[in-house]
């Protein structure tokens, strides 16, 4: 039995009666009950990374297990999933399996009653506009009475009235809303050559439903979205689930608009923004198959597909799919191995994808299908260059010339145009201009962020919020703060003051939080009730907006700092992914960079629009010291509630590290984030050729290491994050 709990492995449990591997069942633990899965004997993990097995427990000290739950047991196929992702990870498998039936620790709702349209025929009962507007709603799907008098207009009584003469019956409202069936045939379009040949290469995998993992490489605006919607199609026509995965939940709405024009009815969709009922609803439409087509943010890997045909991951270089807190896993990784266990194909789709994935099909383990045109004959933008030294913003500024004068005639055109900064807030830093203090979180160590429109100051890694102060708090000078540098709200400031008559809307992830208000934004966009949009990462996502013909930049060099493994093909994808917005339809489009490193490899690449030199470059750079893609490398963080404790914890660790040929330690250094929440943090990194697998290496590591005192340490295997 597999608790949701962090112990080592499945515990032993009587069974009153013979139970099946994947049932769920009350567990009596302690002096709580949580919810178990009755777990398989034997683990089908590969070896070299499954954990050993734990201890035989006496029959006669072993306690029952409670009663079974009203659902469906887990899918063999999510249980190895469970299985090997906690390996993978080295995390309790209980923790993993919680991602999985959370919402399962709630009690069950309960159903209630509703109206329904019975066969009677009306009768000589009288027709009042009411009585008439209540049986034009009325249907086979029960309705409660507040729904069908909100929906009609009718009070209350005339449904009773109607009920006592025989027209509507009371009926039992289904826990699961019906999942309407997509209709593969719906919205088929017509592809052109080089689509319709990536797309039969998509279906044939899933026609027999065979494991294969494809890159789908697409210039942005090239049909990827609409080539594998043929291959969803496909696994519709098979009459399998499709799991679709984005980096984002915000993009969840566009994307579900797509998907009605295609099929003629809705996906599923699952985030962690879903009310606990929807939750619910669609956790068990999944498992009994009449949810078909899911998409969702990378949680929805969890679900109970038991016949999962297709697993796409859209914008597969996001680092966005890695989860970084808790079970730290990739969704992109992971959804390869949730296909590969479910003997489905996986498709990986991106205009620039990661060096991992490249390096998968360079090796021959990834097919590759690569679309080079945009659709409909649109052009590729024009990306040109702002050197920001020859061509400086007016002092205190942070728009160049150039760029103001671009944005003047796109508006003048009626046309949209887009700024870009990856940056929420006003100011990333404020300072004393008397004494040179600044203003640093107390838990953290990172400088406070201004967002002027609240009077505050934040910390983004910890919350920590205060007023802005009127002085400075080490010197007392009075009026002497002042901000450093640009956040899009000083942007925003700035656009205001030199486009006066702009209409101006601004996405950032702190404006708009929910699906629905990132729905709401876009409709603006597409109406074209706004021209100018100002936004951090958010705009630059897979959007699909006419009329908007110009980017901008405003600093295109923040990605580079850090020292970070990624930083320079992040910053490749992640701008050349806004620049993709631009020109999308008949007008074309211009991009402008703006930068002080005009020279950089990465400026480079996105002037000349050449990926693939960028990329050997890249490899070439990386190979040599078996950096990821060709090595191995995992994150040891280690921290404590003094810096002195975590001192100590990452000495005794490191005296322990392994040492043998391929395999490298580096650290322990403090982290760049040396203080996090108030705790204390150190790093060590461990690198592998690839032929050696880091987990067993951690597992004898880490064996005999007994943080104490509030010490901790955490594994995050192949890190994205280094701070
Ligand atoms: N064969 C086709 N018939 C009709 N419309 C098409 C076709 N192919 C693409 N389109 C349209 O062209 C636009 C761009 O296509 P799509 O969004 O699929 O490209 P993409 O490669 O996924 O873009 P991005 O990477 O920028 O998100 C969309 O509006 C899409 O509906
Ligand atoms: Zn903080």
């Amino acid at each position: 039995m597999l608790v949701p709990l962090p112990f080592p492995g499945p515990l032993d449990y009587l069974a009153p009666e013979p139970l099946e591997p994947g049932e769920l069942v009350s567990i009596p633990l302690g002096k709580r009950e949580v919810v178990g899965c009755v777990w398989d004997k034997t683990s089908t993990v590969p070896s070299d990374f499954a954990a050993p097995p734990g201890r035989e427990i006496a029959l006669e000290r072993l306690r029952p297990v409670g009663a079974k739950l009203d659902v469906r047991p887990l899918p063999h196929s999510l249980r190895r999933f469970v299985d090997w992702v906690a390996a993978y990870t080295l995390t309790p498998p209980g923790l993993v399996l919680a991602m999985a039936t959370r919402i399962h620790l709630k009690d069950a709702p309960k159903p209630t009653l509703g109206w329904v349209r019975t066969e009677a025929p009306e009768g000589d009962l009288r027709m009042t506009p009411p009585r008439r507007s209540v049986l034009n709603v009325a249907s086979e799907i029960p309705m409660s009475t507040a729904d069908l008098s909100s929906k009609s207009g009718a009070s209350s009584a005339v449904i009773r009235g109607l009920a006592a003469a025989g027209l509507l019956r009371e009926a039992l409202i289904p826990l699961i809303a019906p999942f309407a069936t997509p209709d593969p045939g719906y919205g088929a379009p017509v592809l052109s050559e080089e689509q319709a040949e990536a797309a039969a290469h998509l279906c044939r995998p899933v026609r027999e439903s065979r494991f294969e993992v494809t890159l789908l490489e697409g210039v942005t605006g090239s049909g990827k979205t609409e080539v594998y919607l043929e291959a969803v199609a496909a696994c519709l026509d098979e009459g399998r689930q499709v799991l679709v995965l984005l980096p984002e939940i915000a993009l969840s709405a566009q994307w579900t608009d797509r998907f009605i024009r295609r099929f003629g009815a809705a996906p599923a969709v699952w985030h962690s923004d879903l009310g606990q009922k929807l939750r619910r609803e669609t956790w068990a439409a999944i498992s009994d198959g009449s949810a078909r087509v899911l998409v969702g943010a990378r949680s929805a890997l969890f679900l109970p597909f038991n016949d999962l045909g297709l697993v796409v991951v859209d914008e597969e270089h996001e680092s966005a799919f890695k989860q970084e807190e808790g079970v730290m896993y990739h969704g992109r990784d992971m959804a390869v191995v949730r296909a590969r266990l479910a003997d489905a194909p996986a498709i990986l789709v991106s205009a620039t994808p990661s060096l991992e994935t490249l390096a998968n099909v360079e090796t021959g383990r990834y097919r590759h299908e690569l679309l080079t045109s945009r659709h409909g004959g649109a052009a590729m933008p024009d990306v040109e260059l702002v050197d920001m030294r020859h061509d400086p913003p007016e002092r205190g500024l942070f728009l160049s010339p150039v760029l103001c004068e671009a944005i003047e005639t796109t508006l003048r055109a009626q046309e949209q145009a887009m700024l870009f900064l990856n940056r929420r807030g006003y100011a990333p830093l404020t300072l004393c201009r008397a004494c040179g203090h600044r203003m640093q979180c107390p838990n953290c160590s990172a400088w406070l962020v201004e967002h002027r429109a609240r009077g505050i100051l934040t910390c983004h890694h910890c919350g920590h919020t205060e007023r802005l102060p009127n002085s400075c708090p080490e010197c007392h000078a009075e009026n002497s703060l002042v901000p450093i540098g640009p956040g899009i709200e000083r942007i925003t400031e700035e656009a205001k003051m030199r486009f006066p008559d702009a209409k101006i809307l601004v996405m950032a992830s702190d404006t708009l939080g929910s699906p629905a208000a990132t729905a709401e934004a876009v409709r603006r966009i597409s109406d074209g009730e706004v021209n100018l949009i100002i936004g951090t990462q958010i705009v630059a996502k897979g959007w699909h907006f006419p009329n908007l013909t110009l980017v901008g930049v405003v600093d295109a060099d923040l990605g580079l700092g850090g020292g970070d493994l990624r930083a320079a093909e992040r910053t490749v994808q992640l701008l050349h992914q806004v620049a993709g917005r631009a020109g999308r339809a008949e007008r074309p489009g211009r991009v402008l960079l703006q930068s002080y490193v005009g020279e950089h490899p990465v400026m480079t690449a996105l002037v000349s629009n050449d990926f693939q030199a960028f990329m050997d470059q890249e490899s070439a750079q990386r190979r040599p010291g078996f950096w990821p893609p060709y090595g191995r490398l995992a994150a040891l963080i280690i921290s404590a509630p003094d810096g002195a404790k975590a001192d100590a914890l990452a000495r005794e660790i490191a005296l322990a590290a392994p040492e043998c040929e391929g395999v490298q330690v580096l650290g322990p250094a403090p982290a760049p984030l040396a203080v996090l929440r108030g705790r204390h943090r150190r790093r060590l990194l461990l690198r592998t050729v690839r032929g050696i697998a880091v987990q067993p290496l951690l597992r004898k590591w880490l064996a005999d290491i007994r943080p104490a005192g509030g010490a901790r340490v955490d594994v995050d295997i192949d890190p994205i994050s280094f701070l």
